[in-house]
């Protein structure tokens, strides 16, 4: 009988042991310069000021939020209106479900199949693989109608109806700062059925020091709101091409800009690349919320005048992500719709 077929844990390390290492791609990610070395204390935007019947208010925590997003890509929110027994019911459901049999996970759990993902499929080298596992639920299909998986898709439906009013709210403050008339576009875009949630698990890693959680990358939505556990681990690159680690904040959501918005923004709003190192000794969970369009929604420049991208639509961006990793091992995302 395989190890596995019994065990939760997906077969990372023989996966991992049996893939070659790239030298360059190693230097790279663990050169001097590229290695984690402090904490960063990233915007904190405390969301109240957004519905304060003081309109300075209101225009200051506009300004507050775009003025993170173009400086960092990534912020805290406060006072986000999501309650946090829901997320914590969702956290012993994500932990429920990930404890499963590997060979469950796998097959179905519930979840429309090709939910669940692990490791890198598509790696070449050891530098190119992720240590975790994730199921990828799309909010328009929350899974069968079993009644093993019945609380898990009660909560998990109830946080999509909160998360994507909070995406909402922030992407359009975030448009209407930059005072465009096509403002509702991006939200009438993006609905529940549109985004997407990924539970993240990222197992104890007796490699720590050499692999990624999370390889380095730049998320493919118009925005991304993570919730972390208390174990840290998410770092970003800063301009100056060093990692930085963003720890997580008691109460506080992370936001972070995805690709659409820079595309749609004109370079104003930043896509900030980020990656997760998993730990010797603990597991990791996050829950993440995607704010995506369908698939035909186009993404133009607000801006109408000297676009830095051509317009596209969604299908198209996630075809040619597809198409690089799978030729390349990564993404190349936005610069391959330069003008
Ligand atoms: O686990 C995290 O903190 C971040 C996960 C992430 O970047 C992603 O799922 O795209
Ligand atoms: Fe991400």
């Amino acid at each position: 009988m395989p190890y596995y077929s019994t065990s939760s844990t997906p077969p990372l390390e023989e996966t991992y042991v049996k893939l070659p290492s790239n030298a360059l791609l190693h230097q790279q990610n663990l050169s001097q310069d590229n290695t984690c070395t402090k904490e960063c204390d990233i915007p904190t935007i405390t969301l109240h000021g957004l519905t304060s019947s003081i309109s300075q208010e209101r225009t200051k925590c506009k300004e507050d939020i775009a003025k993170a997003a173009s400086e960092w890509g990534i912020f805290y929110v406060l006072d986000h209106g999501i309650s946090h027994k829901l997320l914590h019911v969702m956290r012993i459901e994500q932990i429920r479900l990930f404890s499963m049999p590997f060979e469950k996970k796998r097959s179905w759990c519930g979840l429309p199949y090709g939910s669940y993902r692990w490791g890198t499929p598509t790696a070449t080298c050891q530098e190119q693989f992720s240590w975790s596992e994730a199921f990828h639920v799309p909010l328009s299909d929350i899974g069968d109608s079993s009644e093993e998986f019945k609380t898990f898709r009660e909560v998990m439906d109830k946080l999509a109806t909160d998360m994507s009013n909070l995406a909402n709210t922030i992407a359009r403050s975030l448009s209407e700062y930059l005072g465009d008339p096509s403002t509702r576009c991006i939200t009438k875009s993006c609905n529940k059925s549109t985004s997407f949630f990924r539970l993240n698990h990222y197992p104890n890693c007796p490699f720590s020091e050499e692999i990624f959680g999370l390889v380095p990358h730049t998320d493919s939505s118009y925005l991304t709101i993570v919730h972390p556990d208390k174990v840290g681990k998410l770092q970003l690159k800063m301009n100056d091409s060093k990692w930085v680690s963003v720890q997580p904040k008691p109460g506080a959501l992370i936001v972070n800009i995805g690709d659409l918005f820079q595309a749609w923004s004109n370079d104003v709003y930043k896509s900030v690349e980020h990656r997760v190192v998993p730990r010797s000794g603990a597991d990791r969970h996050s829950i993440v919320y995607f704010l995506c369009p369908s698939y035909d929604s186009l993404i133009g420049s607000c801006t109408g005048h000297s676009p830095i991208y051509r317009s596209f639509t969604f299908g198209e961006f996630r075809k040619e992500v597809d198409k690089d990793v799978k030729q390349l091992g990564c993404k190349v995302g936005l610069p391959r719709f330069h003008l």
